[in-house]
């Protein structure tokens, strides 16, 4: 008789209504019971199937949840309401959960991306909304995952787990282009969306056709031309190209002649001269500049050395995109090529430098090459358009992994995650200060990226140069020193500052002010001073951090890192390689007492038995 499990039935039984065929006889052994099957040893509920029995209303938690050998769950077409419980995510066994045509809603349950051995996943038809994370990918052994008909929305993640066989998406509310990874799945999989594009069904649109990108301005970018031409247009065509192909033999042979007379000249410089970057697109080397190129010719990608990508302009054209959004110094786009390739395009505006000035400092942000650092790739500059090219960051930003839908079921940053991000991200500054000389001017948590295993990188830095050297008005007020306030003049002392800010707002939970944008936020700083020292913990720290132990001793040290950040006075701020060094002492002590390797081993502590003790680190933290 599996007894605790029998005990977590009938409490889930008796606080949700349903039909009256349902009788389970709570003197019988629940091995017995209509819809459930135990383990051989009739010492654990292994398979629960209610289908259609009139369930109605939410499940309450730390019911079924308590069911920790389960393999199936079957709730389907009954009239169950509300969100998942987050303690589903304690049945770390289960390979199959139905909960097809009901009623449920709130956003993709965060607790269910951590149940890595499921197989079989079907959410169809309930209202469940906001966007499908990326952290499915961590269900890696999923073979059919049926999201259909449901108010999803946003852009489709890219989803691979390698057995994925059944997907549906039909009837959400998705745009955006069909990932590469889910383009074999057919059309009928994707039908009834909002505005999804590519794979199966019709191609996406470009994302800008501007024509002052366009080499030869007035043919279109994309796009079939419809009329015929006529046999005069043919003719003349013909023999313009006939023209220009005897013209091209005779530069040839003009060449070839001028080489062999001088046989020293013969050899091209290794690698351009004046330049560390190389032009894609053109037919026309560098030092051809002389010979006169055209300006349309110049005004190439130029990317960076060493960079992994081969594409040019047009490819960019064609891309299929979709607005990741719009900050203080123009859009930012995921433009997904016809390759396959992900990168992001940020389109400036308001540049207020020449091309010349504006290389020059391309050139500096391209050197900067680190791990903790997002890459900028490429570059293009023309009277109308000024664009830079930078890998896509998958996980996304800190802002919306710390903000982004709070309470909803989903996982909270732990704190060894929010430890790794802090240092991460200020050793990705400090060599930004350090190595490349590079003020960033733009820290905030939004331009704080992760990598899948939240590794940060620094996005975004070094652009306040090429708007005349100031910081553009509509920035986030809550990052800005108090003196750039006044001077509007970033350094390397007022980056320190919007540093603090992020470690208050990693400890707190709280996003800082925002005024410009009128969205709400506070002046973290000048709040946190508000609050005495011994309120600090009750008070400051972020209550989702209350529930892990051990820490206290270490978020009151990086608290007083940070408040040595945001000082008034810029000379008292320490330098980021200083304010690197602290935040790495608090990490020695961490890792000496052995409790992040403790926490994160499922098959601890998931006995049903007695519920895992809440360590550093819940276990299996879900990506975002
Ligand atoms: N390389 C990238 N990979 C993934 N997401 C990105 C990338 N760059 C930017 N984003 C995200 O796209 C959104 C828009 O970014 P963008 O840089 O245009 O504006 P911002 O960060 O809000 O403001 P600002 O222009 O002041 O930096 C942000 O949510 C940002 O986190």
């Amino acid at each position: 008789e599996p007894t605790q499990d029998k005990q977590a039935l009938l409490d889930f039984i008796s606080r949700t209504p349903h039909a009256n065929r349902l009788q389970w006889n709570s003197s019988a052994s629940a091995c017995s019971w209509v819809g459930v099957e135990c383990d051989a040893n009739q010492s654990h509920v292994v398979i629960l199937r209610l289908p259609g029995v009139g369930l109605m209303g939410q499940i309450s938690p730390n019911t079924l949840g308590r069911l920790s050998q389960l393999r199936v769950l079957s709730l389907r077409s009954n009239r169950l309401s509300g969100e998942i419980p987050a303690d589903f995510s304690q049945l770390k066994l289960l390979r199959n959960l139905y909960l097809q045509h009901n009623l449920f809603s709130g956003e993709f349950p965060a607790s269910l991306t951590q149940l890595t051995r499921l197989v079989r996943l079907d959410l169809s038809f309930n209202n469940f909304t906001g966007k499908i994370p990326f952290s499915v990918n961590n269900l890696t052994h999923l073979s059919g995952l049926f999201l259909e008909n449901n108010g999803f929305a946003g852009s489709l993640p890219s989803i691979n787990p390698s057995g994925l066989v059944d997907f549906n998406v039909s009837n959400n509310n998705l745009n955006g282009s069909i990932p590469e990874t889910l383009a074999k799945f057919p059309a009928s999989s994707f039908s009834g969306n909002l505005n999804l594009c590519g794979g199966p069904l019709n191609a996406c649109n470009p994302f800008f056709v501007s024509p002052a990108l366009s080499p030869t301005s007035n043919v279109p970018i994309v796009g079939k031309r419809s009329k015929k031409l006529s046999t005069a247009a043919i003719i003349a065509i013909a023999v313009g190209a006939g023209i220009i192909l005897f013209l091209l033999l005779l530069i040839l042979v003009l060449c070839l002649r001028k080489r062999q007379r001088r046989p020293n000249a013969a050899k091209p410089p290794k690698s351009a001269p004046r330049s560390v970057v190389t032009e894609v697109g053109t037919s026309s080397s560098k030092d051809d500049v002389a010979g006169g190129v055209a300006e349309a010719e110049r005004n190439k990608l130029v990317f960076f050395d060493g960079g992994a990508y081969n594409f040019d302009l047009e490819d960019l054209l064609r891309a299929s995109a979709e607005v990741l959004g719009k900050g203080s110094v123009g859009t930012s786009y995921k433009a997904v090529l016809e390759e396959g390739t992900t990168v992001v395009v940020k389109r400036l505006k308001d540049v207020a430098v020449q091309k010349k000035e504006f290389e020059m400092q391309m050139e500096l942000l391209g050197k900067i090459k680190h791990e903790n650092a997002v890459p900028l790739r490429a570059f293009y500059y023309s009277k109308d358009e000024k664009l830079l090219v930078y890998d896509y960051m998958p996980a996304g930003s800190l802002s919306a992994l710390l903000h982004g839908s709070r309470g909803s079921g989903r996982t909270p940053l732990d704190w060894d995650n929010r430890m790794k991000i802090a240092l991460s991200a200020g050793r990705g500054l400090a060599h930004l200060h350090v190595s490349g000389k590079i003020v960033h001017g733009n820290i905030k948590a939004s331009n704080i990226l992760l990598r899948s295993d939240l590794g940060a990188c620094i996005a975004d830095f070094g652009l306040n140069p090429v708007f005349g050297g100031s910081t553009p008005p509509n920035r986030v007020a809550g990052y800005r020193a108090p003196e750039v306030v006044e001077t509007r003049k970033v350094t390397f002392k007022s980056d320190v500052y919007s540093f603090g800010v992020l470690l208050l707002e990693l400890l707190t939970g709280k996003a800082p002010n925002q005024a410009s944008f009128g969205e709400e936020g506070i002046d973290l700083p000048r709040w946190v001073q508000s609050v005495v020292r011994e309120e600090w913990t009750a008070e400051v720290f972020d209550v989702e951090l209350t529930r892990y132990q051990n820490i206290e001793e270490e978020m009151v040290q990086l608290l007083q890192i940070a408040m040595a950040c945001v000082s008034t006075v810029p000379d008292q701020r320490p330098d980021i390689q200083v304010v690197v060094r602290m935040m790495e002492d608090i990490n020695r002590t961490e890792t000496d007492d052995g409790l992040r390797q403790s926490s994160d081993d499922p098959s601890k502590g998931s006995d049903g038995q007695t519920p895992p003790t809440e360590s550093r680190t819940p276990p299996d933290v879900a990506t975002p």
